[in-house]
């Protein structure tokens, strides 16, 4: 199986039911309010709320500016739309709309760390929606309005504009025109074009395409070879049906009729109207090297696959992850906002845009360090026809366009606040982005490249068999669930999981004819620790986990994943009764703890109860390797509740001893202790040890004992909001990952990809 077919698409498809499941587990939507601030205590309510509150409110009356400094206003982006144009699927309405507002605010958060919410106003009226919104001005530090149609979509932007004293920022507008701007920079560059001659037609003449040939023109397209039609056809001189004063500013002198007709000959096209629009016949009469941006969302005007079913000198994107070259707004807004933000902006100015879109132009053309690559689907790309535009999981974006931006708006006099140091700035920002959702991107990448085989032991179970479902349609490999057939197959009915899916395989203990070789093996195994042959026999046929645990033994599987039907040491037991540790290695458990865009690993969270010297030390060499592996540089905390000798006590002392071993191993990553957890993890407390040997904050902390790394996951996971995954198993001569017995579709998948990468390492 391979990850990319003919046209380069990549396996990112999912089915519908995965859609709204994801969307409706746990807490439904994709968004949530937290504070920031502790509300714990009367003086903090004094402090938040009345009498403290009133301090800030009357410094915020006297000076408007400190709003920046004592409320989330800086910060705060609001995603607006009425639905009248969401995404290619039309007008489906406010409430429709939701989904994708939340979604863009999601975007914000994740990409470039922008607090976000999505409102959704219930009118088509133009003049309503500008009531509705230019009163909100105080809340917000920017307004990215979203998805409304064209022509209402101009009129709103732009007397909103005028009225507001913060960023009004219609994303198909200018998102789209920049990205697609800067992909077209690049694409005439590889196809030899001089913009001054370059023939381009434009398909859709609403928000997205007047505001995308707008900007082409500005910089330095000839307006009489740019042709635009509509559902009428070529926007020509004269046309009296279907038109209106935005369109007619693009109207040119031409005999051309049809988008066929426009299309003879052209070199570049630009579709911003809906599925389907593009037919082979226009693609096959198009100039040599033709420059193809099919840019509808979802389905684009013609997809890749065609393009390349009938010319192969075509560069072509769309408006999709699932397809090289992504020419979408997710790319500019969260970016654009960033540095918006950050200078307190009063606008979003066209010298904003142009430097967004020429440093997005620019950073396609850069080398790819080694920590980018994996973002890009397993390939490390080069500036040509299949990598024209960086991918939104690329890591460089965040440190590099929002710099473009602020400077721009200092440039052009727009900011309202200056920032002294721009390169200082670039590296705050990079501290911003959520390191995990990049490290599992890369995990998932890695093993789309090797794809892997699978065991779900708990096949008959809905969350195994919906999990396997996934981790083939992402196409990670083959899942082979474990199960009788009759009762899966009557489950997945009811559940509506399709089974037939090519990729999964359905094992059945019972009747496998492997089952005498588990045995034998399993028997060699135990036959000194008092199993009969019948035992191992027995817990061949009836017990899931060992049946599955033999299956990666004897190869029949590169990795295994349990858990939800048994409690974890108890499945850990039987999987280490198939399976040896790695020689030389100790098997642990790492959990990954995700807060506030930081990560870090903690370890021994599944098998020491109470580690010796030697066995800290083994664990903290295990959890460094598996920070390497994940792709951090390890900075290892050796924890107690003593930080370097003070206060004195037996178990500190353990600690410390770890640290010696590690000193006499000569270990090849950073290390110390023993410290407490808010030395290992608040850089100005550290300070006050300068001879620390860490040279940052810790990203790994190795824990006493069992007990204290248990309950401080789970304290981390219940109180502090963080994100806990794993634990993940480590140092087992084989790769198996078990789950909590409360785990999520989601969960089961990630722990599923984290098998098949650890199959591979
Ligand atoms: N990749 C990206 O980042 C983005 C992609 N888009 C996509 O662009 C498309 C348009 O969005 P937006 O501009 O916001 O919507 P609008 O409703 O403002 O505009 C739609 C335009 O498309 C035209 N159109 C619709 N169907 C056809 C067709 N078959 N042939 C020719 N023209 C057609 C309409 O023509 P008429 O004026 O005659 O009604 C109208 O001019 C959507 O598919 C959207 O997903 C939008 C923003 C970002
Ligand atoms: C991407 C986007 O904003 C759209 O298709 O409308
Ligand atoms: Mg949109």
């Amino acid at each position: 199986m391979s990850a990319k077919d003919k046209s380069g698409r990549s396996a990112t498809s999912v089915t519908d039911q995965e859609a709204l499941d994801f969307h409706s587990q746990g807490r439904p939507g994709k968004l949530e309010i937290s504070p920031t601030k502790p509300m714990a205590t009367q003086r903090d309510l004094s402090l938040a709320y009345s009498p403290g509150v009133a301090v800030p409110v009357k410094a915020i009356a006297a000076n408007p500016a400190t709003a920046y400094d004592y409320t989330t206003r800086g910060n705060m982006v609001a995603v607006i739309s009425n639905g009248t144009a969401i995404l290619g699927l039309g007008n489906l309405g406010a409430l429709a709309s939701k989904p994708v507002m939340e979604g863009k605010s999601v975007l914000f958060k994740r990409f470039a760390d922008v607090d976000s919410i999505d409102l959704e106003v219930d009118t088509e009226d133009a003049d309503e929606f500008i009531n509705c919104v230019r009163f909100l001005g105080p809340s917000f530090g920017g307004i990215n309005l979203e998805d409304i149609k064209a022509p209402e979509c101009f009129i709103i932007e732009q007397k909103l504009r005028e009225i507001m004293d913060i960023p009004v920022f219609h994303d198909d507008q200018h998102g789209t025109a920049i990205i697609a701007t800067a992909g077209l920079i690049n694409a005439l560059q590889l196809t030899g074009r001089d913009l001054k001659t370059t023939r381009l037609v434009c398909n859709g003449a609403g928000a997205a395409a007047i505001a995308c040939v707008e900007l082409i023109k500005s910089m330095g397209f000839a307006p009489e070879n740019i042709i635009m039609c509509d559902t009428k056809g070529v926007i020509y001189q004269g046309r009296t049906e279907g038109m209106n004063q935005w369109k007619s500013a693009h109207a040119v002198k031409t005999d051309r009729r049809t988008l066929e007709d426009a299309m003879d000959g052209a070199d570049v096209v630009l579709g911003l109207s809906q599925k389907g629009a593009f037919s082979e016949a226009m693609i096959r009469s198009m100039a040599e090297k033709p420059i193809i941006f099919a840019m509808a969302n979802p389905d684009p005007e013609i997809t890749p696959e065609e393009v390349s079913a009938i010319r192969d000198d075509a560069i072509m994107a769309t408006g999709r992850s699932d397809y090289p070259n992504q020419v979408n707004n997710v790319l500019c807004f969260p970016y654009m906002f960033r540095g918006a933000l950050d200078v307190h902006a009063s606008t979003i100015n066209e010298a904003m845009k142009i430097a967004a879109a020429e440093a997005l132009a620019n950073l396609a053309k850069e080398d790819v360090p080694d920590d980018v690559a994996a973002a890009y689907q397993g390939n490390r790309p080069r500036f040509g026809p299949q990598y024209i535009i960086p991918v939104p999981f690329d890591p460089r974006l965040i440190s590099s366009i929002p710099v473009a931006v602020a400077k721009a708006a200092m440039e052009s006099g727009v900011a309202r606040k200056t920032l002294p140091d721009l390169a200082a700035y670039g590296r705050q920002l990079s501290a911003r982005r959520d390191p995990i959702a990049s490290t599992l991107q890369r995990i998932y990448e890695r093993v789309r490249r090797q794809p892997k085989r699978i065991v779900f032991a708990e096949g008959e179970e809905v969350q195994m068999m919906r999990s396997a479902l996934a981790y083939v349609n992402q196409e990670l490999g083959t899942a082979l669930l474990l199960g009788r057939e009759q009762q899966m197959r009557e489950m997945a009915d009811r559940e509506g999981i399709d089974l037939d899916r090519p990729g999964i395989q359905i094992v059945n203990a019972r009747i496998s004819k492997r089952t005498g070789a588990y045995t034998d093996y399993l028997y060699a195994r135990l036959q000194r620790k008092g199993y009969l042959y019948r035992d191992a026999q027995r817990l061949i046929n009836n017990d899931r986990n060992h049946f599955a645990a033999c299956m990666v033994a004897l190869g029949d599987a590169d990795g295994m994943v349990t858990g939800i039907t048994r409690n974890y040491s108890t499945a850990l037991e039987d999987v280490r009764r198939c399976i040896d540790p790695k020689p030389g290695h100790r098997v642990i458990g790492v959990s990954l703890a995700l807060c506030r865009g930081r990560t870090v690993l903690v370890a021994d969270t599944a098998v020491h109860d109470m580690p010796s010297a030697e066995e800290l030390a083994d664990i903290a060499e295990e959890a460094a390797g598996l920070a390497r592996r994940l792709g951090y540089f390890p900075r290892v905390a050796m924890l107690a509740y003593s930080t370097f000798g003070h206060p004195s006590g037996e178990r500190s002392e353990r600690v410390r001893e770890a640290v010696n071993i590690l000193d006499r191993r000569r270990v090849d990553f950073e290390y110390d202790g023993e410290m407490g957890a808010d030395v290992a993890l608040n850089a100005r407390v550290m300070e006050q040890y300068p001879f620390c040997r860490l040279s940052g904050t810790a990203n790994v902390l190795v824990m006493p004992a069992f007990h204290s790394a248990s309950i401080s996951t789970k304290m981390l996971q219940e109180l502090g909001g963080s994100t806990v995954i794993g634990p993940l198993l480590v140092g087992l001569d084989k790769s198996v990952q078990i789950v909590s017995m409360a785990a999520k579709d989601s969960d089961i998948v990630n722990m599923a990809a984290l098998a098949a990468h650890n199959a591979g390492s």
